[in-house]
């Protein structure tokens, strides 16, 4: 059973248009799921479906479904939804409601039943996943820019919600912070978490994205790995300034030369290649 399931999927909001029109996307469980395209395509709107707060909270109408789990998510509670998803606005900061880091965190586990123990306990072994060990007594307030991104994750994490959305992650973060949340975000992929993600800075994500899902003006224009992806949107004018500039190195080499490169996640793995190529031509003039 997939993690999530768009089937014709149209929404929009109470006072506007239609946004998001007949989107049919599966995202599997356990994938790491990236959904890209130009401003105002839907992406946000898309993610908070997964959440249900698209139409749960904002009302408007809608079309078609989304199954979280298997489950039509309109027959669902927002409550219900988010023992299954947790979600991470792009406002992250409005997210955070407690005056220390430990209150944060602890603060949906307050109605678990877990006794105050269990609650510290499961307190700090959140902290310590995202990184802010030791940090249980910091005022929220104190916290940089990052860490607080790490805390926002945190507060949702503690409730070991199967799927977790995230609404431009690393957008406030150099880019140091932003390579940190998306490891972060990686490693919990590997333990088993499905990981949704709208981010408009591919190269953020060429490391960790087993699908990506390109929307434009609402609808779902494509979606495959980041090497299907990436050469597509290569393909379409309207998309291609959306292609990394590692990416768009390899797609133009081998445009030019015919060749047939490898699916560079790293600046370290393009060297390399180029490297190898470099001394195999050398040899070959050479000899
Ligand atoms: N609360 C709202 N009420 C009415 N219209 C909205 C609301 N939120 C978003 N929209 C509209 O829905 C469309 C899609 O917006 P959305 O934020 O989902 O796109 P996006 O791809 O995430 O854009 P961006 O990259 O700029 O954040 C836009 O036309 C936007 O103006």
């Amino acid at each position: 059973m997939a993690a999530v399931e768009f089937e014709n999927f149209s929404y929009a909001y109470p006072t506007g248009e239609v946004v998001l029109e007949q989107v049919s996307l599966t995202v599997a469980k356990g994938a790491f799921t990236v959904i890209t395209g130009p401003s105002g395509a839907g992406k946000t709107t898309l993610a908070l479906a997964v959440a249900g707060v698209v139409p749960h909270y904002f009302g408007g109408r809608q079309g078609g479904k989304v199954l979280v789990g298997g489950v039509n998510s309109s027959q669902r509670s927002m409550g219900e939804l988010s023992e299954q998803v947790g979600t991470v606005l792009a406002d992250y900061e409005s997210q955070l409601v407690a005056m220390t880091v430990a209150e944060e965190v602890a603060f949906g586990l307050e109605t678990s039943g877990l006794s105050r123990n269990e609650i510290k306990q499961q307190v700090s072994v959140t902290l310590a996943k995202v990184g802010l060990a030791g940090l249980e007594e910091c005022q929220v307030a104190g916290l940089s820019g990052g860490q607080k991104q790490r805390l926002a994750i945190a507060s949702v994490l503690v409730m070991s919600p199967a799927i977790l959305v995230l609404d431009e992650p690393a957008s406030a973060l150099d880019p140091e912070g932003a390579a940190g949340i998306y490891e972060l975000l990686y490693d919990l992929n590997c333990q088993g978490t499905t990981v949704i993600v709208v981010e408009h800075q591919l190269a953020r994500i060429l490391p960790y994205a087993s699908q990506v899902a390109v929307l434009q003006g609402g609808s779902l224009e494509f979606t495959g790995d980041v090497s299907q992806t990436l050469a597509y949107m290569w393909q379409q004018p309207e998309l291609k300034l959306g292609v990394p500039s590692l990416w768009a190195i390899k797609l133009t080499l081998e445009q030019e030369t015919g060749l047939s490169l490898g699916a560079w996640k790293t600046e370290r793995q393009a060297a390399e290649e180029l490297n190898r190529l470099t001394c195999i031509k050398g040899v070959a003039r050479s000899a």
